[in-house]
């Protein structure tokens, strides 16, 4: 009977969808949208387009996506709560970027969610005017997202324990350097209900280790963390250009239950538009390894396209770059699943979207072009924000060297020497190469 919903489903959207995949069409719609008691699903998605054509003719509404994957969702959401308050701790480039995301979709499903949204900024003078200032007046980041309009419901606040007062989701997005002083300043101040979301790509060394960002929130601020990852250039994403994501989410012991916690359901509203698609796993570690760990790929590929060696070197680096993210993350964090790399958006598609024409790509372009320095290259090109593989490749390798593992891992390594130790990029090839020729 499953396998026959599933086919109309398909059927149907076939003739709309010219290019759907069958799995493709079972994930537009949950199944909760096809129970049997309802009118067939033609009927359904018919007069929901009607519906949809009505609305957009009587509201001038300018976006021309038919079906929206959240609103069936949300038909069948009842709240058994207040509803969600939300914060954004961050107003970097993606930081921004997900704080509209959200506050369009707060907008959207008030019922589920308190329509305004508070976005932490770590304020910053901005000629004679401070940037939360023009934030909140101008509507726009005019430092880290120009040119991009924000919802008015979207409120900056330059005062952290202020911004998260009677939050009930945090979602962190800082670059992760910054993220342990953040979290010891609102230590003592994150009541135990509140969940989080981390959208940092990174990890943490310390005391305990190599730790996923994910669980030193929970570790630091006794609350649960999932993440979000994905192929998303925050420009592309900030101007709507359709992609996709992967939020990871695991309930916690003291769930509340649905309609009164954040669970997949919840965090699929809060996310999903219809130019931002959301896939909601269980594997946080995993998307949060293949998250980190692309940024230090991407800098080798940054090499290569600095050098000039072309097409076919980047895609021997990225195809090594895979093999030790997921050499990582089973020896690491062996509740990763290696699906997760090439199944979500968080793994593969991340990869070759970031060594295509991400911030570390061009950071490290530049070093190879120029001769200069990480730090400096980052400094020169990004206007304060931050390639976050220049961190993320020193962590790893000092992980690696306490577990004496560096051997294992060519490529990271390669990449650690050739940023801190003034390493040949010419010898790139030659370090990383797998030799299995035995010395006699
Ligand atoms: N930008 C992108 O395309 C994407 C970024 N990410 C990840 O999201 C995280 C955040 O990145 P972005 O928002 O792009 O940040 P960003 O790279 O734009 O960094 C600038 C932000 O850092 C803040 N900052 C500077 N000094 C600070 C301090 N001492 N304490 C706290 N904040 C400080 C600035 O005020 C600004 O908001 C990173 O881990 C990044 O890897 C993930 C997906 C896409
Ligand atoms: O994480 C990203 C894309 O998903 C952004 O990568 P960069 O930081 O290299 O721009």
């Amino acid at each position: 009977m499953l396998a026959v919903r599933r086919l109309t489903r398909y059927t149907f959207l076939k003739r709309t969808h010219p290019v759907i995949s069958a799995r493709r069409a079972y994930r537009y719609f949950p199944l909760s949208f096809t129970c049997s008691r309802r009118p067939p699903l033609q009927i359904q998605l018919r007069s929901k387009m009607t519906a949809h054509i009505n609305h957009k003719q009587h509201n001038g509404d300018q976006d021309d996506h038919p079906f929206r994957r959240t609103d069936s969702a949300v038909s069948i959401m009842h709240l058994k709560r207040e509803p969600f308050k939300i914060t954004v701790i961050g107003s970097g480039n993606w930081g921004t970027t997900i704080a509209k995301v959200i506050a369009e979709n707060t907008a959207l499903h008030s019922h589920i969610f308190n329509p305004e949204v508070r976005m932490w900024v770590f304020d910053e003078k901005i000629g004679d005017e401070n940037l939360t200032d023009i934030i909140n007046t101008r509507h726009q980041n005019v430092k880290y997202l120009p040119k991009i309009d924000l919802p008015h419901n979207l409120v900056a606040d330059p005062d952290l324990l202020h911004s998260i007062k009677g939050a009930d989701i945090l979602v962190f997005n800082i670059p992760h350097q910054f993220l342990p002083n953040i979290v010891k300043q609102l230590q003592g101040h994150v009541a135990p209900h509140v969940r989080a979301i981390s959208c940092l790509k990174g990890f943490e060394l310390g005391s305990k280790g190599v730790q996923l960002l994910s669980s030193y929130v929970t570790d630091e601020l006794g609350v649960q963390c999932g993440a979000l990852s994905g192929a998303n250039l925050a420009p592309e994403v900030a101007k709507e250009h359709w992609s996709e994501t992967t939020v990871a989410y695991q309930l916690p012991k003291d769930y509340q239950g649905e309609g009164k916690d954040v669970d997949h359901k919840i965090l699929k509203l809060l996310f999903h538009r219809p130019y931002f698609h959301v896939n909601v796993i269980d594997d946080v570690a995993g998307i949060s390894i293949a998250g980190a760990l692309k940024n230090v790929v991407a800098l080798a590929c940054g090499f290569v396209e600095g050098m000039g060696w072309g097409n076919n070197a980047s895609a021997a680096i990225q195809r090594l770059g895979l093999g030790e993210i997921i050499k990582f993350g089973r020896m690491f964090f062996p509740e990763s699943k290696v699906e997760t790399y090439y199944q979500e958006s968080a793994g593969v598609a991340d990869l070759i979207t970031t060594c295509s024409g991400g911030r570390n790509v061009k950071v490290a372009t530049y070093m190879a072009k120029t001769g200069k320095s990480a730090l400096e290259a980052e400094k020169e090109l990004l206007n304060g924000q931050s390639a976050q593989g220049i961190i993320t490749c020193k962590e790893v390798h000092e992980w690696l060297q306490t577990c004496e593992l560096t051997q294992e891992y060519p490529l990271f390594e390669a990449v650690y020497q050739i940023v801190y130790n003034n390493v040949r990029m010419e010898d790139l090839p030659e370090m990383i190469e797998e030799l299995d020729i035995e010395d006699e």
